[in-house]
């Protein structure tokens, strides 16, 4: 097969891509901001490992969300990934909620970067953005990863098929 034939190949249109994608599990997590733009949060199933070396992670952001300029314009970075029983957390940082309120339901505080961290995450990444690029509706964030807090939670948080579920570490079992 020759790739000379891709580009008459028919796209995958929004709905198949989407319930595609709700097929490809992921963890739940928080991904907050501080800096001259202010204090802001969203939830985020995308997010991966980069590069070990440097250190360094990426997140997906929708460019429509509350929260984009304060991405934008801040370099401090903080992905809390949500355990088992933090889901609360995740549907009120996952959209309509005034950032105040998101941020009043949980204890937090910060490490070198400044961007809130919070407490009893199952583990938190303190990063500063170092690359954006935009790719269609999103933003990608590359951030290099400054430190780790490893949080006291057995269990983890996913997102599949539209709705949460958990699992456990090795140990939990
Ligand atoms: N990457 C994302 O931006 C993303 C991921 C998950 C959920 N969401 C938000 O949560 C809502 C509910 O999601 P759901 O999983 O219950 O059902 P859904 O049918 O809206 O989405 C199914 C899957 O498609 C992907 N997806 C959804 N919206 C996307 C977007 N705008 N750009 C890129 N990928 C996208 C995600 O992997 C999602 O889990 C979505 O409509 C969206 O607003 C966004
Ligand atoms: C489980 C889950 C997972 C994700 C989301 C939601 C939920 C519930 N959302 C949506 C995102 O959290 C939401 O759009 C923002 O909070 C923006 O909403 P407001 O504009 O502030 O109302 C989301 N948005 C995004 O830009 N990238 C992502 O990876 C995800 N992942």
């Amino acid at each position: 097969m020759s790739l000379h034939a891709l580009p008459d190949l028919p796209a995958v249109d929004r709905d198949t891509f989407r319930n595609a994608m709700a097929q490809l599990g992921a963890a739940v997590n928080v991904i907050t901001t501080d800096g001259p733009a202010g204090v802001a949060g969203f939830t985020a199933s995308a997010v991966c490992s980069v590069t070990d070396s440097p250190p360094t992670l990426l997140v997906c952001l929708n460019r429509s969300a509350s929260a984009w300029p304060a991405f934008r314009d801040n370099r401090a970075l903080c992905v809390n990934t949500l355990s088992a029983d933090q889901h609360a957390l995740s549907t009120l940082f996952g959209g309509k909620t005034a950032m105040a309120d998101r941020f009043a339901a949980a204890q937090w505080q910060t490490l070198a970067s400044g961007a809130p961290l919070l407490e009893a995450a199952l583990i938190s990444f303190d990063c500063e953005i170092t690359q954006r690029v935009s790719v269609g509706t999103h933003d990608i964030l590359f951030c290099t990863v400054l430190a780790v807090a490893q949080g006291e939670a057995r269990q983890g948080l996913a997102w599949f098929d539209r709705g949460y579920h958990t699992f456990s570490r090795q140990d939990a079992r």
